[in-house]
């Protein structure tokens, strides 16, 4: 089972495209991932069973993977099944959605995290969206808690950039397992953020690895 310990204070990157996009294909993903290590991430995160595939055969550090079905509700990995699908790819961890909201095959979120402990070595990464999310995941015996759904459940505002806010009730809230800070953060400096805000690592995806938003940002500023 992964040490966490080699992941304090690290970047992870995250290496995704959406469907219908040029880049959507698990070999471009895993050399996104390895271009990311050799720039210094200490994991990475990836989406669909393919491409956890191809990127744990790809990269030595620990592979994040989910599965994500539809793009609305609850859909980062939002049963056992695709859990423990996840699992069997070989990811190190498994990210799934950690919110309070019902999930699509009527386990609760311990009942789906015993399940994921019980049938593969992954460790499990509850994607939340509020510090009330935070609290049940880490009672429902996640290991890491992740505040990828922050601003996308509509129980906290879409901050612009991560939302430190969340970050600093979180490490000011006694919970016993290491917080990720991840969702929009677009700079360095807003990494270093999180990280003073009280994560215990940070996940950047869209910064990195999503070219097209990125040249947005760009062509968006020069036109304006
Ligand atoms: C909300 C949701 O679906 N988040 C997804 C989770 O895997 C990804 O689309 C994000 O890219 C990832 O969380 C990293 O965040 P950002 O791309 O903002 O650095």
């Amino acid at each position: 089972m992964l040490q966490l310990d080699s992941l304090r204070s690290s970047l992870i990157v995250s290496c995704q495209a959406y469907p219908g996009e040029p880049m959507r294909d698990p070999r471009t993903t895993a050399q996104f991932a390895q271009s990311a290590v050799i720039g210094g991430a200490a994991a990475v995160r990836v989406q669909g069973i393919a491409d956890i595939q191809a990127t744990r055969s790809a990269v030595e550090v620990p592979v994040i993977g989910l599965w994500k079905d539809g793009q609305e509700g609850v859909f980062i990995t939002p049963t056992v099944h695709h859990a423990l699908a996840c699992a069997q790819a070989g990811a190190h961890i498994v990210a799934l959605d950690g919110t309070r909201r019902p999930r699509p095959d009527g386990l609760s979120l311990q009942e789906t995290i015993t399940r994921v402990h019980g049938g593969s070595n992954a460790l499990v990464m509850a994607d939340c969206g509020s510090l009330a999310d935070a609290r049940a995941a880490e009672e429902a015996g996640a290991d890491l808690i992740g505040t990828t759904l922050a601003g996308y459940t509509g129980e906290r505002p879409k901050t612009t950039g991560p939302d430190l806010d969340l970050l600093r009730e979180l490490a000011g809230s006694g919970l016993g397992v290491p917080i990720i800070a991840e969702g929009r953060i677009h700079t360095p400096a807003q990494g270093r953020q999180a990280l003073d805000a009280g994560a215990f690592a940070v996940v950047v995806g869209t910064a990195i690895t999503h070219p097209a938003t990125i040249t947005d940002w760009f062509a968006s500023a020069l036109s304006a």
